[in-house]
Parts: C-alpha cells; sequence; structure tokens
C-alpha cells in the first residue's frame, strides 16, 4: 500500500533549538496513526512541521507522492489539516460560525452545508449548541467544536493535538470514538496522545517519541509488547 504521507530524514525545532531528529513515518490512507509518549519529546513540534508552521531543517516530507508545499496555508489548501493542542475557537462567535471558519475555502454554499451536516452526525450535541457562543462550552464541547472545524476544510489527512487533554473518561471515550469514525470515511489521522491506552482501539500504527526520535513502532499486531514499552517509557 502506498503512504499518503511520508517523512524522511525530517530534522526541526525552535530557533537553535533542534527539538525532531531524523525522523521517517509513513501514514497510509484512510488509517490512524497515534504519536505516543510523554511530554515535551517532540510529538506537538512534529505535527506542527508536517503542518508547515516549524520549518523543515533538513529531510523530506511527501504528501499524496509529492513534495509538501512550503507555507502552512498552501500545505492546509493540500488538504494537510491541523487540529492545535488548546482549541483556539473565536470565543464570541457560536458554534456554528466557528465550523463555518473551518470551511472558508469553500465557495460551493451546498458542499459548506454538507460538510456542516456530517459534524452534527458525528457530534450531535454541536447541533443542539449551534448558536451558543463558544465561550459558554464545555471543555468537551470545545474539542468537538475544533475536530469539526477541521473536518470543515475537508482535508485527506487530520493532524489532531491531543484530543484527549483536560478532559473526563467519558467525554475522551467520546471524541475518540468519533476519530474512529472519521478515519474510516477514506479520511487518514495523525493523532498526538500521551497515554497510549486511549488509541489502542483505534489506532493501527503507533510511533512513540522519545527525545525529538522515533524510539519504537509498530501496527496492531505488535500491540502483544505493548505492555513493556509503556513500562518503560511512561512508568505505566
Ligand atoms: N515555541 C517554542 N519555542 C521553543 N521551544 C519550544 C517551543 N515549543 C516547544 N518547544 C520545546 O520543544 C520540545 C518539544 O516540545 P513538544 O511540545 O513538541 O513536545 P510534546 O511531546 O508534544 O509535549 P506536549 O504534549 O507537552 O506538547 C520541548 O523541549 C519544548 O520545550
Amino acid at each position: 500500500m502506498t503512504s499518503l504521507l511520508s517523512l524522511r530524514g525530517v530534522c526541526s525545532g525552535y530557533g537553535h533549538l533542534q527539538v525532531l531528529h531524523d525522523i521517517d513515518l509513513d501514514l497510509e490512507k484512510g488509517t490512524v496513526g497515534a504519536l505516543i509518549g510523554p511530554n515535551g519529546h517532540g510529538k506537538s513540534t512534529l505535527l506542527r512541521t508536517i503542518a508547515g508552521l516549524n520549518k523543515t531543517w533538513s529531510g523530506k516530507i511527501t504528501f499524496r507522492n509529492a513534495p509538501v508545499p512550503p507555507t502552512p496555508a498552501d500545505r492546509a489548501g493540500a488538504g494537510i489539516i491541523l487540529v492545535p493542542q488548546g482549541d483556539q475557537l473565536f470565543a464570541d462567535m457560536t458554534v456554528e460560525e466557528n465550523l463555518i471558519m473551518g470551511g472558508y475555502t469553500q465557495s460551493d454554499i451546498l458542499r459548506l452545508r454538507q460538510s456542516l451536516d456530517a459534524v452534527y452526525a458525528l457530534f450531535p450535541k454541536l447541533a443542539d449548541r449551534r448558536k451558543q457562543r463558544a465561550n459558554s462550552l464545555s471543555g468537551g464541547e470545545r474539542r468537538m467544536v475544533g475536530i469539526g472545524r477541521g473536518m470543515m476544510a475537508e482535508g485527506d489527512l487530520m493532524l489532531i493535538d491531543e484530543p484527549s487533554l483536560g478532559l473526563a473518561p467519558l467525554i475522551i471515550e467520546q471524541i475518540y470514538a468519533a476519530l474512529a469514525a472519521l478515519a474510516t470515511e477514506n479520511r487518514s489521522i495523525l493523532v498526538v496522545e500521551e497515554n497510549p491506552s486511549r488509541v489502542t482501539n483505534i489506532g493501527s500504527q503507533f510511533f512513540l517519541m522519545d527525545g525529538g526520535q522515533i524510539a519504537w513502532r509498530g501496527d496492531r499486531h505488535e500491540l502483544s509488547g505493548f505492555d513493556d514499552i509503556l513500562r518503560t517509557y511512561l512508568g505505566g
């Protein structure tokens, strides 16, 4: 199977601080890849680098077998959509207005409506709250709007940074069930999750990040060794 996203020898960082060291990663179409591991080891930086917010210092990123465009806006236009950590919603706008902002490049009103309907089908709670301002939503609802706004951009690849952060277990389950449903719609997802047990059911490929490198990678069939890996890296 050919990769939707492919990284070879990717290095990146901030100013003089190198965070990512020689990252090789492939993600196939229609699958969920999970970037796992403790805080501060470069998971967010990797998503930002794929999205173009951090410059690729060296190495190569290809998307649909072509080099990624240079700017974040062009990468988003090509179908690489980042759902950042923290929700970064427009606080004074309603749920629906925030969602529509995600589809700002879509000029076909019918397509926009269909995308909105798809978000509401996945997150029925948001349909009930479509006129409610973002600043009055619960943490879980805000996260749903963040993911929904990413869906509105109709990308082939969603990069989702720690969707479970700060949420109650029941809400986390709902969010991950939604992500699993999204991936079966021929959309690929690369999700950051500190706690791997939350993604074992939906991930098909796992990448453990340690010190800005991929220290372990495996698919579902290799999950039998997962417990040892968790103990080593997360003390779990
Ligand atoms: N804007 C920034 N400027 C300078 N250094 C940064 C910046 N953002 C992150 N870093 C540093 O890069 C390293 C990796 O951080 P990163 O956020 O990618 O890790 P992470 O594994 O995603 O952890 P977390 O889940 O806490 O975000 C850390 O040492 C962090 O301090």
